[in-house]
Formats: structure tokens, C-alpha cells, sequence
């Protein structure tokens, strides 16, 4: 049976120590939020980020776009937060409505504001191995975090990421082959063949596909490390990318969801959002 990666109380006890980091430094970090607020998901995901920033010290300010928002809007409203003072992050939830290109206003935030990690400019650096003071994005950081707290060391593993978005797989799978893991980056266009051969003899798969039970048990290696960066809802429950019943057999370590990268996630991106504040105030 497998240990599980208890994202949930990792990331209570990396906000706690954040709590205490915050308040020892004096500082007064600042994360403007800019969203769909018609997205629920959005809204739900914007609410919790709110809520743990609060408790830890970091105040808030929230930016909803209307509906017909064009993408010229929303880099002014960038442009407009990138040279306010007192707003130290930025985040842009994603998604924002249809007509808005989503990298686009990610690429237009100030890099050492870029909290989310998600602009080219950020991306560049973590692809060059080279990510510095510069956020990496807090999906999959926070797994890195995780596998570094469960002693896992991806250093000689074989490596397979499923799922190739800007959020999640492309920076999931630099971060792996930067701690020299030997990395598998599969999508949509894999055929499925190709993708069962990769995941047979896989040390470390971490899916994110959005397909529920996408991958299941008797797919993976004994005693791999499973990641699951999905969050579906199936029957009104939380259920993530991997057929936990069947996986958990097999795995030697296995996240749950809920539960599992999720919080981490959050505890990520308030940990990004502190050290942007400290970095700004080192360089000023
Ligand atoms: N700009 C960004 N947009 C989006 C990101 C992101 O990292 N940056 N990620 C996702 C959603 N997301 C954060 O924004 C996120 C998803 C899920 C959770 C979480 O803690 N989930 C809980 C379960 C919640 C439930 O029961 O519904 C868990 O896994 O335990 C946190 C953050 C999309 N957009």
C-alpha cells in the first residue's frame, strides 16, 4: 500500500511557518487578484487563495473583469498594478473570458510581481535552469516541494508528465529534468500506446489532464510515485486524473484528491508572493 503525499497538512505547516516569516519582516506584501468572476471555478479557487493569504499575513485585492473584457483591457489594468508601489504580486486567474489572451497578460506582468510564475519572462529562466528570485509556477513547485519533503529525489528517475499546459506540465517537466530526472512530457497528441509504454517502467508520473481515472493501477510500475494534478467532479466528489483505488496499490507514494497538490498550490503561491515583497525591498 502506498504512503500518501499529505498535501493538505504540508502545506498547513508551510503556511504557518510563512504566518511567522511575514510578521517577523515587517513587511506588508500585497497580492492583486485579477478574474472572471462568472468562472466558478475561479471564484472558488480566488476565495481560498483570499482566505490563506489573510491568515498568513498578506493582504489581498481583488480585480473582476467584466465578460466582454478584451485582452487591451486587462494589460492596461496590468500595466496600472505593475507600477502601483503597494501591490507586490499579481495573480491572473486563469481562465479569463474567451476574447482575452490569457499568456498574453501573463507575459505583460512585471517579472519580480509575477507571483504566478506564469509569464515568458519567468519561464525562460526556469527553462534555463536559472530561476533566481524569479517565481516558477506554484502547480508544480508545490510538487517539487512535496517530493523534497517525502525525500523523494527525481536526480536518475525516469520522469513521465501527462499534460502539456503553460500552468502545469511544460514548467512541471523543466523542474524535473533541472533536478535531472529523465523526463517524458506527454498531451493530447501522444498516442495512447506510446503513453502506456512510457508509464510502464516510469519512476515518477505526474498527470494533469483534467480526465477523471484517466490513468489507472495496473498502467504504472510497482512502487512508482504518483502525482495527480487533476481536480474533476464526478458524482458531486473531488476526483482527480488517477484511479486512486487501483493506483494505490501499486504505488510506493501516491497523492490524494482532494488533499494532495491542491493545497500545496496555494501554500506555493502565498511562499512566491512573500519572497517577491522580500526581493523588492532587497533590490530598492
Ligand atoms: N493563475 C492561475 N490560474 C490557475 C491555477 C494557478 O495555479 N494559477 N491553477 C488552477 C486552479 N487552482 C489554483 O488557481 C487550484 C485548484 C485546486 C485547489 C485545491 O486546493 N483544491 C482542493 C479541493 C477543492 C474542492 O474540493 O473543490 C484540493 O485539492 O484539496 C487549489 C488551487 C486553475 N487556474
Amino acid at each position: 500500500m502506498a504512503t500518501i503525499l499529505d498535501g493538505k497538512a504540508l502545506s498547513k505547516d508551510l503556511k504557518i511557518a510563512l504566518a511567522d516569516k511575514v510578521r517577523e519582516s515587517g513587511l506588508s506584501p500585497k497580492l492583486a487578484v485579477v478574474f472572471d468572476p462568472k468562472n466558478d471555478g475561479s471564484r472558488l479557487y480566488v476565495g481560498m487563495k483570499q482566505r490563506a493569504a489573510a491568515k498568513v499575513g498578506i493582504a489581498t485585492e481583488d480585480i473582476a473583469v467584466a465578460d466582454d473584457v478584451t485582452t487591451e483591457a486587462v494589460l492596461k489594468i496590468v500595466a496600472d498594478l505593475n507600477a502601483d508601489p503597494s501591490v507586490t504580486g499579481i495573480l491572473v486567474q486563469a481562465p479569463l473570458p474567451e476574447a482575452v489572451n490569457d499568456q498574453q497578460v501573463f507575459s505583460a506582468i512585471a517579472p519580480e510581481k509575477d507571483v504566478d510564475g506564469l509569464g515568458a519572462f519567468n519561464q525562460g529562466m526556469l527553462f534555463g535552469d536559472q530561476p533566481g528570485e524569479y517565481a516558477v509556477a506554484a502547480t508544480p513547485q508545490g510538487v517539487m516541494t512535496m517530493l523534497k519533503h517525502y525525500d523523494i529525489d527525481p536526480y536518475g528517475k525516469k520522469a513521465v508528465v501527462v499534460g502539456r499546459s503553460q500552468l502545469f506540465g511544460r514548467p512541471m517537466a523543466a523542474l524535473l529534468n533541472n533536478a535531472n530526472a529523465t523526463v517524458t512530457l506527454a498531451h493530447r497528441y501522444t498516442p495512447r500506446e506510446m503513453l502506456l509504454d512510457s508509464l510502464k517502467d516510469a519512476d515518477i508520473v505526474v498527470v494533469g489532464v483534467g480526465i477523471a481515472n484517466f490513468i489507472t493501477g495496473d498502467q504504472i510500475k510497482d512502487g512508482a510515485v504518483l502525482v495527480d494534478v487533476g481536480m474533476n467532479v464526478v458524482d458531486g466528489k473531488a476526483t482527480g486524473d488517477i484511479e486512486f483505488a487501483s493506483a494505490e496499490k501499486k504505488a510506493s507514494f501516491i497523492t490524494p484528491v482532494p488533499g494532495g497538490v491542491g493545497p500545496m498550490t496555494i501554500a506555493t503561491l502565498l511562499e512566491n508572493t512573500f519572497a517577491a515583497a522580500l526581493n523588492q525591498e532587497k533590490n530598492q
